[in-house]
């Protein structure tokens, strides 16, 4: 390697961290170098654990925070210059200065004297580094206008994040979310959204967990069931306020499982759907049908799953009678146009990130108009129309969905949507489509994690 000559302080980059600029002193008292750091937290599994952390890399710009993570090799006992001594993580990472990198060991640290972003010890200044110690910045300039601009999403690194998956169950879709995420090296906790308890106020919001404070995600990808809609989105919004990056939104996820609201947004939006009503009071019964149009009918209980409260009601008595029984059981539902020509088929397109990843024909077993695969129904690949991908996009999007499962049925007059499933399972699809939609999802989560760039202020 080359010889460089350092003064007092050079910027340097420490990109393996997302840290492209950064003031470093030279302090050939220590061994190891320092990094000031905040939020330090350790993740991962004891036999590999990993530390998060943030640095504000600009002096004096608290606002401007960059989330790192790295992998911890050591824990040791290190006294600074002031003679106090303090446990630190320790990590291992690249350092570049003037088109030369090499590795080096950075002790993390949060004292609050520490004016240096960081501290350049003498095992990272090897022997091709010569000092000039009353000299200041021998090395090429670098610039914190990079925190400023759109390549600093670019540059970062992929880091190892922490991911919690909001689920009760351990079924195929969790196991996959979490296969997948630790093979491209995040570390993903699988969190029972009913365990989870929140103080709510405003200064501090946080989510208790098994009598612990739940530390700082990454990202959450919500997995809620029907049942635990109003806690499970009561748990989201906390992580939302705390500003956590979560797959799917608390308020899509309400909007999407109210079979009314639902279809009062798409309607809002546009988007097909078979003519629905729905009424509280008996007396409107017949209006009501005539408000959709003639028998065959379908009368839909509003908690109907896996289509079990779904009706066809072939003539407008057999109607009315579906619907007094309802009534009489208090039961909510709504009365909806039946799509013929769909013949006990409908689709299910799964969007990701505003995209259709992957989408299925589901067939109903023999005689059912209800194609749910969990009647005996059966599913194959099937390639979609463009109006019908709009269509999906468009109702994910309605929704503000990172995920959603898009049921449609094939109508005379273009695709009309039945349901938007904020909690899509991934085996049916992965299985009939042999696509990799949890790597999908992870592509997504890794984008939206990049640092944005930072707004400029004012004599900055
Ligand atoms: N208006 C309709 N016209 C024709 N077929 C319909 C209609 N509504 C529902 N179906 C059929 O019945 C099935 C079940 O309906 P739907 O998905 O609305 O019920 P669900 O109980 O909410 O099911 P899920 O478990 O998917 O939420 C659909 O997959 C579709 O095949």
């Amino acid at each position: 390697m080359e010889k460089l000559t350092f003064g007092w302080e050079e910027w340097v980059a420490l990109p393996d961290l997302g840290l492209p600029a950064i003031k470093a002193k030279v302090d050939t008292g220590a061994r190891t170098s320092a990094l000031h750091a905040h939020d330090i937290e350790v993740f991962g599994p004891a036999s590999k654990p990993k530390v998060r952390f943030n640095v504000h890399p600009i002096s004096g710009r608290e606002d401007i925070s960059i989330t790192c993570s790295a992998p911890i090799i050591d824990r040791r006992e290190v006294t600074s210059s002031n003679g106090e001594s303090e446990h630190r993580f320790v990590i291992a990472t690249t350092i570049e200065v003037n088109g030369q990198n090499w590795p080096i060991d950075v002790t993390l640290t949060n004292r609050a004297g520490m004016t240096s972003r960081m501290l350049l010890g003498r095992q990272a200044l090897t022997e091709h580094i010569n000092i000039s110690a009353t000299e200041r910045r021998l090395q090429p300039d670098l610039n914190y206008d990079v925190y400023h601009t759109a390549s600093l999403r670019h540059t970062a690194p992929q880091r190892a994040l922490r991911i919690a998956v909001l689920s009760r169950e351990d079924n195929y879709s969790t196991r996959r979310l979490v296969e997948v995420g630790e093979a491209r090296g995040h570390v993903v906790e699988v969190i029972d959204t009913t365990r989870c308890y929140m103080a709510i106020n405003q200064l501090a919001p946080e989510v208790h967990y098994d009598g612990k404070r739940l530390p700082r995600y990454d990202a959450v990808i919500p997995r809620i069931g029907a049942s635990i809609t109003p806690y499970g989105t009561a748990v989201i919004r906390q992580f939302e306020t705390i500003g956590t990056y979560c797959v799917n939104g608390s308020a899509g996820i309400t909007a999407s499982r109210d079979k009314l609201h639902a279809h009062q947004v798409l309607a809002a939006k546009k988007i097909g759907m078979p003519t629905t009503a729905f009424a509280a009071s008996p007396k409107d019964t017949s209006n009501l049908m005539a408000l959709v149009g003639t028998a065959p009918l379908i009368v839909k209980l509003l908690e109907s799953t896996q289509g079990k409260g779904v009706v066809l009601a072939e003539t407008k008595k057999a109607a009315e009678s579906v619907i007094d029984a309802f009534r009489g059981l208090r039961a909510n539902f709504l009365v909806q146009d039946f799509v013929k020509e769909a013949a006990g088929e409908d689709i299910r397109c799964l969007v990701v990130a505003g995209k259709v990843v992957a989408s299925m024909k589901r067939t109903g077993a023999d005689g059912d108009f209800r194609s749910n695969l969990h009647r005996g129904g059966s599913a194959k690949v099937v390639r979609i129309s463009k109006e019908e991908r709009d269509t999906a996009v468009r109702a994910a999007r309605a929704f503000s969905l990172g995920i959603a499962g898009v049921d449609l049925l094939r109508s005379e007059t273009g695709p009309k949507v039945l349901e938007v499933n904020s909690s899509p399972g991934f085996e049916g699809i992965e299985k009939a489509t042999s696509k990799d939609i949890v790597g999908k999802v992870y592509d997504e989560i890794e984008a939206r994690v990049k640092p944005q760039p930072a707004r400029r202020r004012k004599g900055v």
